[in-house]
């Protein structure tokens, strides 16, 4: 056993089991289902029925969501009878909390009873046939900040959450990653969706020029700052996941281009998909058994 102490960013497990067990005695729900919104997405947790929030500063352990688009509150309900608690908002790296802090409530959800994570983000458009609204399937990531050390899993490993050296060429469930491509085709959103690759840096600064041609070179699709890191700590813990992005913007590739990322234009573009975001998201939430047998 870790002792809190040995803790680096009170994401111990005492610690996760601490906030578990506060938000389960305040609310009746078991969420199976967690849902994380991205940039100016977070109009996904108002599809949640019978509506529960706790704000990020009244929940013990929890950082404070600094970013505009973040709502910073932990919404429980149900979408389409299934018990879900959904992330209003989340926390980034370039707000200034360790990795391990800005994914502890991936370690809350586990210690909930969650079983299958949704994600969505917003991010730029590196390969040359994306365009500003269309919604990539995450298939893979590129975790640049783990190239330098900076992986969620640093530090005493507990067992209880997952073995120290986890696997990721699963990280993205298959068979919901097939369940979409379905949904969106059912929906008739097949012009606008993709799958690719999603590399995660630190930011806040958006990509230079050279820097989107390499990793665009690298093999990357997508580029922002987030998920990946909760994706790997999900995964530690034993829970499926599946995440989107929303191209918001065409990451610059040209130097003879005007185009300047900005992150009201980020916040628009999920505005103007948000509807269609939330009927996919609530379509596949609808399908999901309840079990957790890892399908990838
Ligand atoms: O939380 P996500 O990844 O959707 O947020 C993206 C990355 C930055 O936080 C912000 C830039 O506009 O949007
Ligand atoms: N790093 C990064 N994050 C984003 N989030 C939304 N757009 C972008 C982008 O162009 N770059």
């Amino acid at each position: 056993m870790l002792p809190v102490s040995e803790s680096l960013c009170g994401e111990s497990y005492e610690e996760c089991k601490a906030t578990a067990d506060w938000l389960l005695s305040n609310t009746q729900v078991r969420p199976t289902v967690g849902i994380v919104c991205g940039s100016g997405l977070g109009g996904l947790a108002e599809m949640l029925k019978d509506p529960q929030y706790f704000k990020y500063c009244d929940i013990p352990n929890f950082p404070k969501s600094t970013v505009h688009g973040h709502a910073g509150r932990l919404v429980f309900g149900t979408l389409k009878g299934k018990p879900c608690v959904c992330m209003q908002g989340r926390f980034h790296l370039y707000e200034g909390y360790p990795i391990q802090k800005i994914t502890l409530p991936m370690r809350v959800f586990k210690l909930m009873g969650v079983e299958t994570v949704f994600l969505t983000n917003a991010a730029g458009g590196l390969n040359q046939d994306y365009k500003v609204g269309d919604v990539m399937i995450m298939k893979d990531h590129i975790n640049m900040p783990g190239f330098a050390g900076n992986n969620p899993l640093v530090g005493p490993n507990d067992d209880r959450f997952g073995v120290r050296f986890p696997c990721m060429s699963d990280a993205y469930d298959r068979k919901l990653r097939q369940m979409a491509l379905d949904v969106a085709s059912e929906l008739g959103y097949n012009d606008f969706f993709r799958e690719g690759v999603y590399c995660v840096l630190g930011g806040p600064s958006f990509e230079t020029i050279a820097e989107c041609r390499m990793l665009h070179k690298l093999g990357a699709d997508a580029v922002g700052m987030s998920t990946a890191h909760e994706v790997i700590v999900a995964r530690h813990a034993g829970m499926r996941c599946f995440a989107l992005s929303l191209i918001s913007n065409q990451a610059v590739m040209d130097y003879d281009s005007q185009e300047k990322a900005n992150h009201e234009e980020v916040l628009e573009t999920g505005r103007l998909r948000a509807e269609q975001l939330e009927k996919l998201v609530t379509t596949m939430v609808d399908r999901l058994e309840h079990n957790n047998n890892d399908s990838s």
